[in-house]
């Protein structure tokens, strides 16, 4: 048999390839998916082990490796994403991640893509997806906290689906948050803190690197929802623990939050639901009580996102 050459998909053109629009439903179905898990069958329908974490200690770095198999969709995937604590100032990039499409009958490689905008996109999608499901009824005012990757994507993907009457961006550094708010195709108010910040706001969105709280409950409007896409690492939080034992706590994975979730093991707080139980209708979506949205990432949104990629890149040939 002949052998194969994996195509090259370069960041540029996954962005390009990769429309916002095409994912909501995919990315929605594939969380329905993972969460119904009730049968023997329905959980040999998609298989996610737990990411593996290499700590690269001399670069205060990890390597997380991130395969996945949706039988049905007949997707085999698997990410490498490398992630790092950065200095301040310093100009390499926090994350890199590479995609790997395979066939899954022969077991060849067929595609080899940039992962960092799969990553972007897809994490986006997925907080607006909880956003959509538990964010209070009337919602007003978005808050970010972080200016950096995620929190372009987040005001991308946030803007495009919802009609926020204002939004507000706190940075560290007052300057990167005044960078941003440059750099983004609409308004955004730069706080001076993340306390001013998040008061009275619907939706908080925290995407930093931090490994303390960076927004604590005291600020959190009762009924708002807060989405927390960084600490993803079991000794580093986002949240405080007034926040995660006040609210109500969603993930998308259970598994993947009791192992890699500081915020959720180290506040002790109980995981509510996963957010492909409230996609089934298994489990309520409290939206009126305050809410956590604690995202980790999971590899079937990758799978999910390569695939699109692949098939859009072929239909272009
Ligand atoms: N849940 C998920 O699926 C994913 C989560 N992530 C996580 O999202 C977070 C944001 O990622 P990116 O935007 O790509 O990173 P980035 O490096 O582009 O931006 C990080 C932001 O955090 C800020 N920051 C760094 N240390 C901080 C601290 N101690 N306190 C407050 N702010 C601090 C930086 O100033 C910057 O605004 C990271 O924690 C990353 O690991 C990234 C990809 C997927
Ligand atoms: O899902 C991902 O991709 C990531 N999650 C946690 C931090 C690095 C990237």
């Amino acid at each position: 048999m002949a052998t194969t050459v994996p195509v090259l998909l370069a960041r540029d053109q996954v962005h390009r390839l990769l429309r916002h629009g095409d994912l909501v439903s995919r990315l929605e179905a594939a969380l329905g998916k993972f969460s119904r898990r009730g049968s023997e069958e329905e959980r040999e329908e998609v298989v996610q082990p737990l990411r593996t974490t290499v700590p690269l200690r001399k670069y205060r770095g990890y390597l997380g490796l991130m395969p996945a198999y949706m039988v049905e969709e007949d997707i085999l995937c698997a990410k490498m994403v490398s992630f790092y604590e950065r200095e301040e100032g310093c100009d390499l990039p926090a994350h890199e991640a590479t995609v790997l499409l395979l066939d899954p009958q022969r077991g060849n490689v067929t595609a080899v893509m940039d992962g960092t905008a799969i990553t972007e996109k897809r994490t986006a999608v997925v907080s607006a997806i909880s956003a959509k499901l538990l964010m209070p009824a009337r919602a007003e005012v978005l808050c970010i906290l972080g200016s950096g990757s995620q929190a372009a994507s987040h005001y991308e993907t946030f803007t495009e689906m919802f009609s926020f009457k204002e939004i507000r961006v706190w940075s560290r550094r007052r300057e990167r948050a005044e960078q941003f708010a440059r750099s983004v195709q609409g308004p955004v108010a730069v706080c001076s803190s993340a306390k001013d910040a998040a008061q009275g706001a619907d939706v908080i969105v925290t995407v930093t690197m931090a490994t303390e709280p960076v927004l604590l409950g005291e600020w959190v409007k009762p009924g708002a929802h807060v989405v927390a896409v960084g600490a993803c690492r079991p000794n580093w939080r986002e949240l405080d623990d007034d926040l995660m034992r006040e609210a109500t706590v969603y993930v998308d994975s259970r598994e993947g939050a009791y192992k890699e979730s500081g915020d959720v093991i180290l506040s002790g707080a109980a995981v509510f639901a996963e957010l492909g139980e409230v996609i089934n209708g298994t489990k309520a979506a409290q939206s009126e009580k305050t809410t956590v949205f604690k995202s980790l990432g999971m590899g079937i949104q990758d799978a999910v996102c390569a695939k699109l990629v692949f098939d859009q890149w072929k239909r272009q040939q």
